[in-house]
């Protein structure tokens, strides 16, 4: 697995990254979700880097202008809920991109620390030779972006598959690296210290799904 890390310089990225962490200002959800969209633009930026790209001619009034623009089909996966976000981020930037969508949570059947993940909504779209954008803040365990990851790739062939997080653990990473084929690129906007007992990410941010949208149940 290719790991691209783009935090490494200092840029206006690290006051999005703060924001979504600091305790009295995460609180205004608003704002919290805004922060995750803006780190998707920025995301979505530094992604469209490595991207193939195709020489055009571009008719402006006043003459022919020779440039580039992206040459394949991109198709946005975020992971419901906590991607949402994300993929507003990169919608924003990657506007005539497909989407697709798939729900993963943890469930906890006998009310303790153990959970599975659940997969159970999902809208695929046809990703067979499309670039598969799989988006979710947070990559904890893993266990989430593998199952939903197993499911996208159940019935298609994609060209290729990036996966993008805000935050992981490196727990987290050494799981995707084990289970997830080595041609995958996974990008990080910021690498932390390690899980907790609850497989919660030290110093993360808490819960990012209900951060943006409230508990549940
Ligand atoms: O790497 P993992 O150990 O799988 O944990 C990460 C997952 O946990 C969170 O989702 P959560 O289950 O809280 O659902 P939510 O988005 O509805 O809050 C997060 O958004 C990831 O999807
Ligand atoms: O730290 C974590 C781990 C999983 N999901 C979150 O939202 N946060
Ligand atoms: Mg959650």
């Amino acid at each position: 697995m290719k790991i691209h890390y783009i935090s490494e310089n200092n840029s206006v990225l690290n006051h999005f990254l703060g924001q979504i962490r600091k305790v009295n200002v995460q609180n205004d959800s608003m704002r919290f979700r805004r922060n995750i969209e803006r780190i998707g633009e920025i995301m979505a930026y530094e992604l469209s880097k490595i991207l193939p790209y195709k020489n055009v001619e571009i008719q402006t009034p006043l003459g022919i202008k020779n440039t580039t623009e992206i040459d394949t089909d991109l198709v946005l996966c975020p992971i419901l809920r906590a991607g949402l976000p994300l993929h507003n981020g990169f919608l924003n930037y990657f506007d005539h991109a497909e989407n697709s969508f798939v729900s993963a949570c943890r469930f906890h059947p006998n009310n303790d620390d153990e959970f599975e993940i659940r997969v159970e909504y999902q809208a695929i779209s046809d990703l067979n030779n499309k670039t598969v954008l799989l988006l979710d803040p947070m990559l904890a365990t893993g266990q989430s972006i593998v199952a939903v990851h197993q499911k996208l790739v159940e019935n298609a062939i994609p060209a290729e598959i990036h996966i993008v997080v805000v935050i992981a653990a490196p727990e987290g990473i050494a799981y995707l690296e084990k289970n997830l084929p080595e041609n995958c690129h996974l990008w990080v906007a910021s690498l932390d210290e390690k899980l907790n007992a609850k497989n919660y990410i030290v110093p993360g941010l808490g819960d990012a799904g209900d951060l943006a949208y409230g508990s549940k149940l």
